[in-house]
């Protein structure tokens, strides 16, 4: 081959690269104006992204395209769009995007690992541990954490914030690494906080900088800007106790007590002992156990606990929903027991509340970013291979075309018509495909117990100041990873005494 033939190839070959280049870029989905080089760096907002995202797909469209430095990201703002990538596409969309100060941190669980062969063996094991079956099996753990939280309620008045946290983290940790004494769920609810003081720190807006400029990392820390990734450095060792303190106690429990009781640990152990004779498959098997079971407790309790609190001020700010849920519990079981979960078919608007706190106001509201991994064509967008997807959960559960007055707290929407509006449930609430939320059965039912026991035994109103007046509500919210109303007082008190007997037979059982 001539060296004029070579060049003609090679000048042919540029040109088609540019020109698809070029038209791959026409072709990315709608979004807002940008600058040149740092894209959509200087709108790209910081607080609330989620309702101004929701704000600008009315505009550009449900699957709207943002650039930063070159990093594409897509805002997936209906559900039928987050239906048709994340889950009809999922062999393309079920990567994490990478996260540096995570990895300098030393998060190596499920949550954010990338797509591949480890991810799949963390899967199997919490999907396993959270199955519908496994999770009937949690169900009285459930019911008796439940009726001592909502009798604690009654004796610590305005410490609902504290107690639905102790509540969440209670319920958990017994699942997974078995019973705990009361005073020992402090020491887990402490884990948890440092945790959460240590993910908000390094995620911060200003984290990004060293996620664009990897150089960052390795700079003096006067050096503006990389603060996130040395404070991510510092706190490798206490962010692993997440990991390492649960599994230890309960190792030492085992060895003062015997493998007792049924927990996500105690099975898993009892696989084990079959397999001593191998002490290197154990080992990684250990590390499996420990990262596994610390990103079921990382992701349920924030949530979980959120998830009530929402709960707690929809109660508030509706309380006719509230009165109407209180009269099903009453006329369906009456005021000699208690809720069980096996009320559940015969409490449809109980239920509904459940499915509308998840939609009113989604706890994770952006759920996690996904990835994808190769190139794709959406209804005649181009999504390149590394676009970092962002379903905005807040934008579908206000999506109008689905939910009549979608600000509204309304169950009754759920019911089937005429007595309701027939409208489907909120699923995305738990995410999408293969990175949907292994807990979210476990999480639904914890929510649903608690819900049913506050309804048969409380009554949730407006705080009062120090004269007895009432303190006008009205909910309002804060947002970081999770989202959760502003802590807010409020009033509780029995529905009856016979209800506040139940709960303290309860506590004798
Ligand atoms: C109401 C409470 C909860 C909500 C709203 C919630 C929501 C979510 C969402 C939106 C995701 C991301 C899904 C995606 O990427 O598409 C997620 C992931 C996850 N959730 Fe939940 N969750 C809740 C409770 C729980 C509980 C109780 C557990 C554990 C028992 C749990 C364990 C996880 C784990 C391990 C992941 C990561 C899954 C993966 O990356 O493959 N969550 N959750």
């Amino acid at each position: 081959m001539d060296s004029t033939y070579a060049g003609l190839l090679l000048g042919a070959g540029l040109v088609s690269f540019l020109v698809l280049k070029a038209r791959k870029k026409t072709n990315y989905p709608p979004g807002p104006p940008s600058d040149p080089l740092i894209g959509h760096l200087r709108v790209l907002p910081f607080d609330n992204q989620d309702v101004i995202f929701h704000t600008w797909a009315k505009k550009y469209g449900d699957v709207m395209h943002l650039e930063v430095l070159g990093n594409h990201l897509v805002v997936l703002d209906s559900r039928e769009a987050a239906i048709d990538l994340l889950e009809k596409r999922s062999a393309i969309y079920s990567d994490r995007p990478f996260v540096r100060v995570f990895e300098i941190l030393g998060m190596s669980d499920i949550v954010m690992m990338p797509y591949g062969e480890s991810f799949r063996n963390h899967r199997k094991f919490v999907h396993s541990s959270m199955t519908k079956g496994a999770v009937a099996t949690y169900q009285t753990t459930q019911t008796v954490h439940t009726r001592l939280f909502a009798l604690s309620l009654l004796e610590n008045k305005n410490q609902h914030e504290m107690l639905i946290n102790r509540w969440a983290t209670s319920i958990i940790i017994s699942v997974l690494y078995g019973q705990h004494a009361v005073e020992e769920v402090g020491e887990y609810m402490k884990l948890m906080e440092d945790h959460n003081v240590v993910v908000l720190n390094i995620t911060q807006p200003g984290a990004s900088l060293v996620e664009f400029f990897p150089f960052f990392q390795y700079l003096p820390a006067w050096f503006p800007g990389t603060g996130p990734a040395h404070r991510a450095r510092q706190w490798k060792d206490p962010f692993r106790r997440i990991y390492d303190y649960p599994y230890e106690q309960a190792e030492k429990n085992m060895a003062l007590n015997g493998l007792r009781g049924d927990s996500v640990l105690s099975r898993t152990w009892c696989k084990f002992a079959d397999r001593q004779d191998h002490p290197e498959a154990a080992a990684e098997e250990i590390e499996l156990t420990k990262l596994a079971t610390g990103a079921l407790f990382r992701a349920a309790v924030e949530t979980t606990w959120s998830t009530v609190t929402v709960l707690f001020t929809a109660m508030i700010s509706n309380p006719e929903c509230q009165k109407r849920g209180q009269e099903e519990i009453s006329r369906v079981i009456g005021s000699e027991r208690l809720p069980e979960f096996e009320d559940m078919d015969v409490l449809p608007y109980t239920t509904a509340i459940v499915h509308e706190v998840m939609r009113w106001h989604p706890v994770v509201p952006m759920a996690l970013p996904h990835r994808s991994v190769q190139d794709d064509l959406y209804k005649g967008m181009f999504i390149p291979e590394g676009t970092t997807v962002i379903p905005n959960l807040t934008g579908m559960s206000l999506d109008e075309r689905v939910y009549k007055n979608p600000t509204l707290f309304n169950p009754s929407r759920f019911l089937p018509k005429p007595d309701g509006d027939g409208e489907p449930i909120f699923d995305a609430t738990f995410g999408f495909g293969r990175r949907i939320c292994p807990g979210r059965h476990f999480a639904f039912s914890s929510v649903w117990i608690l819900t049913a026991t506050i309804l048969a035994t409380l009554n949730l109103s407006e705080g009062k100041d120090e004269h007895g007046d009432t303190i006008p509500f009205s909910p309002e919210f804060k947002s970081a990873i999770t989202s959760r109303p502003k802590e807010f007082v409020c009033d509780i008190t029995a529905r009856s005494s016979a209800s506040e007997s139940l709960l303290w037979s309860a506590r004798s059982v």
